[in-house]
């Protein structure tokens, strides 16, 4: 086994001093240093599924980055994200140097006293960069080394793969196991909550998707199929000629608060956007003045927990139900999540696997980034549905095909954004109804280049700066300046920059205060390069 793995591994060597880290959501750089860190995760993987006695996933893909990148997620037995001590080894396999691999590889095995004598499963996944062919090979390489089950599916999105994880490790309890199952899933629920919705004329049927040029927007596609007409797509961004999250994307529209490139939106149409591998979604609008307006993750879990809510009661169901949300919730949602919705709203650090991890607290926890990446947890276990008069069996009813409709391994854009049209069909509401819910209050969020991010160190879920000394301090004090003000800098988990945040009552105060912070972060904790520039 030991001479196997070493002669393998010197068809994918390790480029001498490279130092990478799984980071907030697996490894993601240049494409073109990753194919060693592939064949090792396939090692790992192996063993992960050998001590776990269950399959496990692997993904190719770096999400929203640009296409010239790749990344990797390893995907645990439920379909969650692996868990924290497993991504400690996975930066360790990553970074041994060529000699002591198969030591360090030994070390795991003995750490974990692992029985190399079980069975082991990994399924494969990639997306559409075109570097993600040859790096998955790399990974299957790996895991048959280590003698490994091999299921490769190919071109699929990160949730999907999520969810074939989750499938066969409950034994079909989740649901079958391949793209049909996983269409036929969600596509059944679809049409059982909307065939008899009040307002689900064609005009509501109709949604503009930005595929950002990437496999969401091929899986779209096979969906489509299935629908029966029943929400009408209208594809842009579906990868024929575009670059992939090039001027499109959730990403690019989040953060840059502008519609992408390449969509063709009518006054009051409602689109959405899907990043790059398909987690994550967002959903604006035009108004007829032409103003632009973006429903973010906030907007998306005031909109689903409003519901789920509501159909409780209506079911008789008295359970606790909760939001997690991160430092980048505008402040409006959380306002008006605890002030109006009386849910609970809980708040962690940036990355999916701390939402996720909190959201299991609950009875029900609904949990999105701001970035639009979010499911809802936990339905199931406690959704007892033997309502007896007829309004509750329909709200038991309606509950049941929400469940199936819901991807609750990890957020994901296709099963987000039926749940969300689900919802609205239900409801007989606009997108621009859905918006006028609550007011964002305006922000920005800018970056900043310094020498050692790790500089700065976070406390209270992040909202706070401990390190350097007084940064916390002129922060407070620029925020004292504006009315409804808030603002955090926080180090990136998957970029080498600082990131700031502001919000204020005007988008002018909001600009100037994120600027102001900038400036403070330069100046205080090591900025590199130029001095940041005012917006205009
Ligand atoms: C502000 C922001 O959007 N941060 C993103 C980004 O993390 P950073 O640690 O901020 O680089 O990438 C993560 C992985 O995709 C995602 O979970 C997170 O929300
Ligand atoms: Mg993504």
């Amino acid at each position: 086994l030991d001479s196997k793995a070493s002669q393998k591994s010197m068809l994918h060597p390790k480029p001498k001093g490279l130092m990478l880290q799984y980071g907030t959501a697996g490894f993601r750089t240049t494409a073109k240093h990753l194919d060693h860190v592939m064949f090792r995760m396939g090692l790992l993987a192996t063993l992960r599924s050998r001590k776990t006695k269950s399959t496990i996933g692997v993904m190719v893909t770096a999400s929203h980055n640009p296409e010239e990148d790749n990344g990797l997620k390893l995907i645990d037995p439920m379909g969650e994200m692996v868990t924290p001590s497993w991504e400690g080894y996975a930066t360790q396999l990553a970074n041994a140097e060529q000699e002591v691999l198969c030591s360090a590889l030994k070390d795991i095995i003995e750490k974990e006293t692992i029985n190399m004598s079980e069975t082991a499963s990994v399924f494969v996944g990639r997306d559409t960069r075109p570097s993600s062919q040859r790096l998955s090979q790399a990974v299957l390489d790996g895991v048959s080394c280590l003698g490994g089950q091999i299921q490769d599916y190919g071109l699929v999105t990160t949730p999907q793969l999520h969810y074939m994880v989750r499938c066969r490790n409950t034994h079909g309890c989740y649901g079958t196991d391949t793209l049909q199952g996983y269409y036929q899933k969600l596509s059944q629920a679809f049409i059982e909550l909307t065939k008899n919705a009040r307002n689900h004329t064609d005009d509501q049927k109709r949604l503009l998707v930005d595929g950002a040029n990437g496999i969401g927007a091929l899986k779209v596609r096979e969906l489509e199929a299935c629908l029966q007409s029943e929400l009408q797509m209208v594809l842009f961004n579906d990868g024929s000629n575009g670059k992939l999250n090039y001027l499109c994307g959730a990403d690019y529209v989040k953060v840059q608060q502008k519609p992408p490139q390449g969509i063709n939106m009518g006054a009051g149409e409602r689109c959405c956007s899907f990043d790059g591998d398909a987690d994550r979604i967002v959903y604006y609008y035009n108004d007829s003045d032409g103003s632009f307006h973006l429903l973010d993750g906030d907007k998306i879990a005031t909109l689903i927990s409003t519901y789920l809510k509501e159909l409780l009661t209506q079911a008789g169901l008295n359970l606790q139900i909760a939001v997690v949300q991160t430092a980048y919730a505008n402040g409006s949602s959380t306002q008006y999540l605890e002030d109006i919705m009386k849910v609970t709203v809980s708040c962690t650090k940036t990355g999916v696997k701390h939402l996720h991890h909190a959201a299991q607290k609950f009875d029900i926890g609904v949990y999105f980034e701001a970035n639009g990446h979010g499911t809802v947890l936990q339905l199931s276990e406690f959704i007892r549905l033997k309502a007896s008069v007829d309004e509750k069996k329909h709200a038991a009813k309606l509950l049941e095909n929400t469940i199936n409709l819901i991807n609750q391994a990890t957020g994901d854009a296709i099963s987000d954004m039926l749940v969300i049209e689900a919802v609205l069909a239900i409801r007989g509401m606009t997108v621009q109804e859905w918006d006028s819910i609550y007011t964002d209050l305006p922000n920005r969020q800018l970056t900043v280049k310094v020498a050692d991010r790790r500089m700065i160190d976070t406390a209270d879920a992040e909202r706070r700066a401990v390190t350097p000394a007084g940064l916390q301090d002129s922060i407070d004090a620029l925020v004292k300046k504006y009315t409804k003000a808030r603002a955090f800098v926080r180090p990136s988990g998957t970029e080498d920059l600082v990131r700031v945040y502001a919000e204020a009552e005007t988008q002018e105060s909001a600009d100037v205060l994120a600027h102001e912070v900038s400036l403070a972060v330069y100046h205080m904790a090591g900025g590199v390069g130029e001095k940041p520039k005012p917006l205009k």
